[in-house]
């Protein structure tokens, strides 16, 4: 048994302590060169300030943290020493500006963790209701960026989403991809227990299976969000609600079934709203919206010069046109960034095919 208590071992002792020397002298270190990065940022502020420009630049942090995972030599896993230094460049921002972020709410929601996980920490987080009040936000300048999200891989698109892109002047400047986990979450002492089970129904269909499964004789009551879910089951101790680790977290609320969704690989892709142009990054993808004339060989020539020139189409999906009846846009998904001449010539194809092109915006390729 290890117990707190006298020194058994003087030589692991010494070596605990000399190890724990050095630990802080490594600390001070780290400190330091923090504060030496964050004279850095500053004094590139002042810069902005004065010339005019972005004070948050995505491709460029994207560009930062794709070098921290190459050179990355552990025992650190890349994705820990990323989320380090995202956090690093958030406080850093933080001291030029706080960034003002909207999102789909409410807190504790799968985009509130889109939000963290793309900006870090030192943001100003600000929760709204409803898909197009964070468009709303953004474009009156009352948040500096947008998050919502855009496709389940396996509900597929979020329409709300994609029909405020269609309207909307702002730019994609970012995409974050998240695995998205459900459990189920209840101060019932076992499953047994529960009467009552509060879901979201988008999150009702990723965890179809096991709800049938496990739940199907209860009372299914459907909620706006995953954390209104959450925030239900608290008052209630014989009902249950499925959502995220965070809402858990969150609410307080006990795990009673982790990883309850039917795919393992269950992931939702939100992306970033913002009044800004955002530079080519070395691995970037384009979003677009494409309307066609409602005739024969119409899609076609729309994807022709996207085969033609060489460029790879990660999306389509196709929604109905609210000008006129039966008219349809197209919202792909590219590689490359609008810059890339590969790019800019399926660009040109597209229109000369007759079609009329919105680009929606070039960003960093998600993490
Ligand atoms: C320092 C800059 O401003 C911001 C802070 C960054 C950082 O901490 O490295 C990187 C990009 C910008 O979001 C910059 O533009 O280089």
């Amino acid at each position: 048994m290890s117990q707190e208590g006298p020194p058994e071992n003087g030589g692991t002792d010494a070596r605990q302590e000399s190890l724990r020397q050095e630990i802080d002298r490594i600390d001070g270190e780290v400190q330091r060169l923090v504060n030496q990065r964050a004279a850095h940022v500053l004094e590139i502020a002042r810069i902005k300030e004065a010339n005019g420009g972005a004070f948050y630049r995505p491709e460029r942090e994207a560009q930062i943290l794709a070098r921290v995972a190459e050179r990355n030599e552990g025992p650190f896993p890349d994705q820990d020493m990323v989320r380090i230094f995202r956090e690093i460049m958030s406080s850093c921002l933080a001291l030029e500006r706080r960034l003002r972020i909207a999102f789909l709410g409410p807190e504790a929601s799968f985009t509130h963790a889109a939000v963290q996980v793309h900006f870090g920490h030192a943001v100003e987080e600000h929760p709204v209701r409803t898909i197009a009040e964070v468009f709303r936000e953004v474009e009156a300048g009352t948040a500096d960026y947008g998050v919502v999200p855009v496709e389940n891989s396996t509900e597929g698109a979020v329409n709300a989403s994609l029909d405020q892109l269609m309207g909307t002047n702002l730019q994609v400047c970012g995409e974050v991809a998240l695995r998205i986990e459900h459990h189920l979450m209840s101060h019932a002492p076992d499953m047994q227990s529960i009467r009552r089970l509060y879901l979201h129904p988008q999150t009702q269909a990723q965890c179809r299976e096991w709800l049938q499964d496990h739940m199907g004789g209860l009372e299914w009551v459907e909620v706006t969000s995953n954390a209104e879910a959450a925030r239900r089951a608290t008052a209630e101790p014989d009902s249950a609600a499925v959502a995220g680790a965070s809402a858990a977290e969150f609410y307080g609320l006990p795990v009673l079934a982790a990883g309850v969704e039917d795919d393992p690989e269950n992931t939702t892709r939100f992306v970033v709203v913002g009044a800004q142009w955002v530079g080519p990054s070395g691995n970037d993808k384009t979003s677009i919206l494409v309307s066609a004339p409602n005739r024969p060989g119409s899609l076609f020539h729309v994807l022709q010069p996207f085969s033609l020139a060489g460029v790879n189409l990660t999306k389509i999906v196709s929604r109905p046109a609210r000008s006129s009846l039966w008219d349809y846009v197209f919202f792909l998904d590219l590689d490359g960034h609008q810059e890339d001449a590969a790019v800019q010539e399926a660009l040109e194809g597209v229109e000369a095919g007759g079609a009329a092109v919105k680009v929606l915006g070039s960003y960093p390729r998600a993490r």
